[in-house]
């Protein structure tokens, strides 16, 4: 499989997923002064209903919290999207330490965690049908800075201690990941893929200018979970889970904000 070492990370993935070296991969550095603002880009309109949160689960390389999608209760439409998309999951991205972490960069500045809220297209009967199309999925980022502890980070962090290692899985319900998101959407977008294999073009992205804080005794706690490994394996420190930032090959980033 894929991962984030010397032998299977980002400069491998090509190897196996040759759409690595495509003309709309992710994640980018944003160079602000590039992004037009766009007066076209319509409010950004999250509407998540807490008890479709399901479960969280340690995939080996992250950690996402699944919510049922089944139904249109929680949905993000507006800002770039035309159309309605469903909240499937959200999962972090962070380093081993707070000098790096983040996928996406704002001028070169890099954050220690990045949050990705993934959501797929209605028109498409589901998120693997969505996944490989061009308008199929649409995904906000959120960058973690320093600072405060995050009062709303609290109930994902404590539920890491039972699924330490990959392929655990708890449930997780009542949950409003709306409060995940800072208080302004002012927004970049642009035309993007998934950032681990398998790399699909099929991501619009939505990376928020407006930070969430978390404090370092809440990295800690994203630090210390295992991963790349399942039981029984020697157990190895999930971090620096994330890809470095691939060329634009003339892609255009939009503002959403003056
Ligand atoms: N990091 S990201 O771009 O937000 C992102 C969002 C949703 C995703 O499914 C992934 N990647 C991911 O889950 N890869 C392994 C499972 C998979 C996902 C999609 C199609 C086939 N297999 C990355
Ligand atoms: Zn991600």
């Amino acid at each position: 499989g894929w991962g984030y070492g010397p032998a299977d990370g980002p400069d491998k993935w090509a190897e196996n997923f040759p759409v690595a070296n495509g003309p709309r991969q992710s994640p980018i550095n944003i160079v602000t002064k590039e992004a037009q603002y766009d007066p076209s880009l319509k409010p950004l309109k999250p509407r998540y209903d807490p008890s479709n949160a399901k479960g969280i689960l340690n995939n080996g390389h992250s950690f996402q919290v699944d919510f049922v999608d089944d139904t249109d209760s929680s949905v993000l439409t507006g800002g770039p999207l035309s159309g309605t998309y469903r909240l499937r999951q959200f999962h972090f991205h962070w380093g081993a330490s707070d000098d790096r972490g983040s996928e996406h960069y704002v001028n070169g500045i890099k954050f220690p965690c990045e949050l990705h809220l993934v959501h797929w297209n209605t028109k498409y009967p589901s998120f693997g049908e969505a996944a490989d199309k061009p308008d199929g999925l649409a995904v906000i980022g959120v960058f973690l800075k320093i600072g405060a502890a995050n009062p709303r980070l609290q109930k994902v962090l404590d539920a890491l201690d039972s699924i330490k290692t990959k392929g655990k899985q708890t449930t997780f319900s009542n949950f409003d990941a709306k409060t995940l998101l800072p208080a302004s959407l002012d927004h970049w977008t642009y035309e993007g893929s998934l950032t681990t294999p398998p790399l699909l073009e099929s991501v619009t992205w939505i990376v928020l200018k407006e930070p969430i804080s978390v404090s370092p005794a809440q990295m800690q706690r994203l630090k210390g979970l295992l991963l790349f490994t399942g039981d029984g394996e020697t157990p190895c420190c999930m971090v620096d889970n994330f890809r470095p930032p691939q060329l634009l090959k003339g892609r255009h980033v939009r503002a959403s904000f003056k």
